[in-house]
């Protein structure tokens, strides 16, 4: 049976609800996959660090108190976080990067998730500042090491988007997107429309693990505009930067224009979208708008998503799900996983 060992970096909601999986599935995955999983060490700016060659008590570690420095009550644990040598030295085959999404220079992750590649350590992240900031040169990194760079929830979360484009529409012709890409978004204004307000409804969005760290980035659009780049730069061969994408997000929909839009039969959306020009540039945009009840992204409420890619063989495809979640974000690290042990046992590793 192969087993991998994996390295948790950053541990809030997605890894931990991650050690909740692999505590309640690994038997499971062993019969299904064909892998099971071991953790070997984890790290977190808060909570400290751990290392245990042999393996963490899955169980144990996410019963862990999110309280501060509280990794040091495990055998081997320590109060401080040890980003280096839990990469680096713990023995892991894999890394499951998970700390907060930096939208401007996508550090310190991308830095960890060097650290992994060059030593040959597949990286498995659902963090956006990397991907969007740096997906080529950390792909060429692990070309060149036989590591895999794998990163399905950075968009939405464990709905497959980036691989289903990929893999299942390669030869479609991809020629643009139109997406609900923001879980805290289109829950607070879904929200909205059953009476709550703006601020209440964030704080829920927060409390369900929905949100970034600083919320600010989901409603104001930013996260969404990095999922646009990513998209584009994966999907249509672009080469966009965040500051080549407009960007205004739901902060100035008012309860007024939430009651004006359900008498007019319609719903306020964050739609991200990116299009293939005929000169061959790309024109990629971030902003609220107001859809018919008759178009397909109307009806997608809560935190679910929903993606509409236009293909030139296919026409409209859509593709709906979660878009946010501890637990629906943690099983695209085991997607990705899945994908380095398909990859794997193909080429005879
Ligand atoms: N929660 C979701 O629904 C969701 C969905 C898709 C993608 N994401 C992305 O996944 C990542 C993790 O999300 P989350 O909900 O678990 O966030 P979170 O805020 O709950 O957890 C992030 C953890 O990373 C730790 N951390 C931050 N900086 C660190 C550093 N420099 N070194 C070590 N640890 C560090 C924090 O202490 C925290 O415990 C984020 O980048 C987020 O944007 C989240
Ligand atoms: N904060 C993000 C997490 C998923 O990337 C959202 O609400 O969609």
């Amino acid at each position: 049976m192969t087993e991998y060992k994996i390295a948790l970096l950053g541990f809030g909601g997605v890894n931990r609800a991650l050690a909740q999986l692999i505590a309640d599935k690994n038997s499971r995955w062993a019969d299904e996959l064909g892998f099971k999983l071991k953790i070997v060490g984890v790290s977190d700016l808060f909570l400290g660090s751990v290392i245990n060659k042999d393996g963490l008590d899955a169980h144990e570690l996410a019963a862990v108190p999110a309280a501060k420095g509280s990794l040091k009550a495990l055998r081997g644990g320590s109060d401080e976080p040890a980003n280096e040598s839990v990469i680096r030295f713990a023995g892991a085959d894999i890394v499951a990067e998970a700390t907060f999404t930096n939208p401007v220079d996508g550090e310190p992750a991308t830095t960890f998730c060097r650290w992994a590649l060059e030593k040959g350590i597949s990286v498995v992240t659902t963090n956006k500042g990397p991907v969007a900031l740096h997906a080529q040169s950390l792909k060429a990194l692990a070309e060149s090491t036989g590591a895999r760079f794998e990163f399905e929830g950075s968009v939405m979360s464990g709905t497959p988007v980036i691989r289903l484009a990929k893999e299942s529409l390669a030869g479609s012709e991809i020629i643009g997107f139109k997406g609900i890409l923001n879980g805290t978004s289109n829950f607070v204004l879904s929200s909205m429309e059953t009476g709550l307000d703006f601020s209440s409804a964030v704080a829920k969005a927060q409390a369900l693990g929905y949100a970034e760290a600083d919320p600010t980035a989901d409603v104001e659009g930013h996260d969404v505009r990095l999922k646009v780049v990513i998209l584009a730069n994966e999907l249509l061969g672009a080469k966009l930067k965040p500051s080549d994408v407009l960007c205004k997000g739901i902060s100035e929909i008012t309860a007024e224009d939430i009651t004006e839009a359900t008498k007019a039969n319609a719903r306020w959306k964050l739609i991200g979208s990116a299009e293939k020009l005929s000169d061959g540039s790309i024109s990629a945009s971030v902003s609220p708008q107001l859809l018919p009840s008759t178009d397909a992204l109307a009806g997608v409420s809560g935190a679910t998503n929903a993606i509409t890619f236009n293909t030139a063989i296919l026409g409209p495809v859509t593709v709906v799900g979660a878009g946010a979640g501890r637990f629906e974000t943690a099983f695209a690290l085991l997607a990705d996983i899945v994908s380095i042990h398909k990859h794997n046992t193909q080429s005879g590793k």
